[in-house]
């Protein structure tokens, strides 16, 4: 049974695209009432301007801690990684609850957020209380959380293809390689120069390779699930599309005897209380205009007997199961709330 009071949320960040699609959902969401709208260089506009499809008649304010206790009960970061763990401490003394959709508290060892993103921390504490917000595999530390870290776009993707093979021991977790590809939307909505339509455009190109700040999010779950250190080979690609990630991921069997219809078996029964993954049916391969505008993830299981690999093709849109959807789908598990309510479960297509 969910809470049937309204709940009291602002969202910092709102005229980005996190914030944007965090705006859409919430404002349709029958437990929540947008109470706060944030944002630095937007600060002062009202939101019509910046969206006018969205006709939601609020005005973007500067952020301030005080405004933000006394009018929300949840609070939704989703700025540039670096400043979160400055206002989350700060939000959850004066008893508001926190769903960052940055960075900065996805790490459970913060030497390995300092590695990777370079920020120095002062707020140790406080990062320890904040749970993982992948529900498929986390769900149940969600109810009593205070502080959320959501996931990265290319973890969740490429996390939900990989968690039944390392839970179930089924694959070699150090054979681990992930090929993904996102949308130019992933790379957010401020003007940067290989973003634009002319150089990302009819072109297609891998970055970050062996160096991409998503590999240590990876391993970290990926270690936990295992049960030991793990390391991955993950590169990512940018494609000629606004929305989605499709994560193709390859591993060594321990058993090279499974076959594909077996695989499926057992992903079906790790996700069978998952309403958001969908194990399509063995030989359908999943799409990322599938999951457009949905909090869906799709899932394939492909065996190939020749190398003694299995072959995940994962398929999510990375502004909704990638980040804003996903932050609703947790928002929903702390308040005692259906994962799937205000979410949309059917995408457009074509
Ligand atoms: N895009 C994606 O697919 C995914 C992104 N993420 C993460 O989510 C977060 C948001 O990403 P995204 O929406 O793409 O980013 P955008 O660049 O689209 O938006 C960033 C937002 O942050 C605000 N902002 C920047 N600096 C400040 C500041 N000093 N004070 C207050 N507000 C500030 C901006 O406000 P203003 O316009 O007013 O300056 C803007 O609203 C990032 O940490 C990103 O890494 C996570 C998963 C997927
Ligand atoms: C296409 C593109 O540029 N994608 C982004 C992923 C954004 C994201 O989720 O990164 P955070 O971990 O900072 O939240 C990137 O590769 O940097």
């Amino acid at each position: 049974m969910g809470e049937s009071k309204q709940i009291r949320v602002g969202i910092v960040g709102a005229s980005g695209y996190g914030g944007v699609q965090l705006v859409r959902l919430l404002s349709e969401h029958p437990h929540a009432d947008i109470t706060y709208l944030g944002g630095n260089s937007s600060a002062g506009r009202e939101y019509v301007e910046i969206y006018p499809h969205l006709a939601v008649p609020l005005t973007v304010e500067a952020v301030s801690v005080e405004v933000i206790v006394n009018r929300c009960d949840v609070v939704f970061l989703s700025l540039p990684n670096g400043l979160a763990c400055e206002l989350a401490p700060q939000l959850l003394a004066r008893g508001c609850k926190v769903l960052d959709l940055s960075a900065d508290y996805r790490f459970a060892n913060l030497d390995i957020y300092q590695t990777w993103y370079g920020n120095d921390r002062s707020d140790a504490g406080t990062n320890q209380q904040a749970v993982y917000g992948l529900p498929e595999l986390f769900g149940e530390c969600l109810p009593e959380a205070r502080l959320v870290g959501c996931p990265g776009c290319y973890p969740t993707a490429s996390l939900l293809a990989i968690a039944p093979l390392l839970k179930q021991g089924l694959a070699q977790p150090d054979s681990l390689i992930i090929d993904a590809k996102s949308g130019t939307s992933g790379g957010g909505r401020q003007a940067k120069e290989h973003l634009l339509l002319a150089e990302a455009d009819n072109s297609l190109a891998a970055y970050g390779v062996a160096k991409h700040r998503h590999t240590p999010e990876i391993e970290q779950i990926c270690s936990r699930l295992a049960g030991r250190e793990v390391m991955v080979q993950f590169t990512p690609h940018l494609v000629p599309m606004v929305r989605g990630i499709l994560s193709t991921v390859y591993a060594n069997l321990r058993d090279p005897g499974l076959v594909r219809e077996d695989l499926h078996t057992i992903y079906s029964t790790f996700y069978r209380r998952s309403p958001w993954i969908t194990v399509l049916p063995t030989g359908v391969y999943p799409q990322t205009k599938w999951a457009w505008g949905t909090n869906r993830c799709f899932l394939s299981i492909e065996v190939d007997a020749r190398t003694g690999r299995v072959i995940v093709m994962s398929a999510i849109d990375n502004l909704m199961k990638g980040q804003a959807g996903q932050a609703v789908q947790c928002f929903n598990l702390m308040h005692g709330l259906d994962q799937q309510m205000g979410l949309p479960k059917q995408s457009f297509y074509p």
